[in-house]
């Protein structure tokens, strides 16, 4: 592992770091937020997974979650959102290829030999995180913006004994039915449907839920809202009557100003399951 920057940051340390990376088949780099406390003991781990056209660094610098991450001693990971370089697989589309890898395993060329980041996400850097820093592994959650928030939840719901809490802002939430799903599911998982329904956080919410509190915002005036189709999700929480809260914010779009205006919010949604 390469140490990128160290920055201090809220009294902690900000640190930008590559690693070569089996699951992506090529080097990949995170930003690590640790606080304070985690000079003296290991600190409980919360994931940001970003959205379509991010790396580790857009919610690293706009989302302001550092703040609210050191008032409550909490680690924050920023992964990046695909594999990346010259010799991996790419598109001219925002929304496919790099910047675009939607949290899963692609089975499908020219995708397959790099864009495994549902392995990436869930073995191989949590794998990295504990050998390398003071976090506490036993205590986890999990949040995400957009393409992220789809990442977030059906991590999360894959994997309930792992993460104490899942929070999405402006979810991908029914990927299935979607062209910002339907698109990307094609290229990397292929034509069968039956291999994308276990990326559909709306189909696992009806089948499985989450154990444990899920919150949702989602802006009203969110310019991607029927890519996103927030209602087949808040109407599957409340088919299974999941402990949560599913809120449309008034007057917000899509951009990180939403983000850093109710981050504070849902770090402490998360501090709470941490720390219960
Ligand atoms: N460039 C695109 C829009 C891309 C966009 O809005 N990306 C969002 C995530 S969208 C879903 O995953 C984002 O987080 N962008 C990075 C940022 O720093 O804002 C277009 O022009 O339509």
């Amino acid at each position: 592992m390469e140490t990128k920057s160290e920055n201090r940051c809220h009294g902690g340390v900000q640190g930008v770091y590559s690693h070569a990376s089996q699951a992506c088949g090529g080097a990949m780099t995170f930003g690590l937020f640790l606080p304070e406390e985690a000079a003296d003991a290991p600190v409980p781990l919360l994931w940001y997974l970003s959205g379509l056209t991010c790396t580790h660094e857009n919610a690293m610098t706009k989302a302001g979650a550092q703040a609210w991450a050191a008032e409550q001693g909490i680690a924050l990971c920023f992964p990046d959102t695909s594999p990346r370089g010259d010799d991996v697989a790419d598109d001219e589309a925002f929304d496919l290829g790099q910047g675009a890898g939607f949290y899963v395993n692609a089975t499908a060329a020219p995708w397959a030999p790099h864009f495994n980041m549902w392995d990436y996400i869930t073995a191989e850097l949590p794998m990295l995180l504990g050998r390398n820093f003071a976090l506490d592994m036993e205590r986890q959650s999990i949040c995400g913006h957009s393409m992220g928030g789809h990442g977030a939840l059906t991590i999360a719901m894959h994997h309930p004994e792992r993460f104490r809490a899942v929070s999405a802002f402006a979810p991908i939430a029914h990927p299935t039915q979607s062209d910002w799903g339907r698109k990307q599911f094609t290229a990397y998982l292929g034509a069968d449907e039956t291999a994308w329904a276990a990326h559909d956080a709306t189909l696992l919410m009806r089948e499985r839920g989450f154990d444990g509190p899920v919150l949702v915002d989602q802006g009203t005036d969110d310019n991607f809202l029927d890519l996103l189709m927030p209602e087949a999700l808040a109407e599957a929480m409340t088919a299974r009557r999941q402990e949560g809260a599913f809120r449309m914010q008034k007057g917000y779009d899509h951009s990180y100003f939403f983000m850093s205006t109710f981050m504070e919010e849902h770090v402490a949604f998360h501090a709470e399951a941490l720390y219960r």
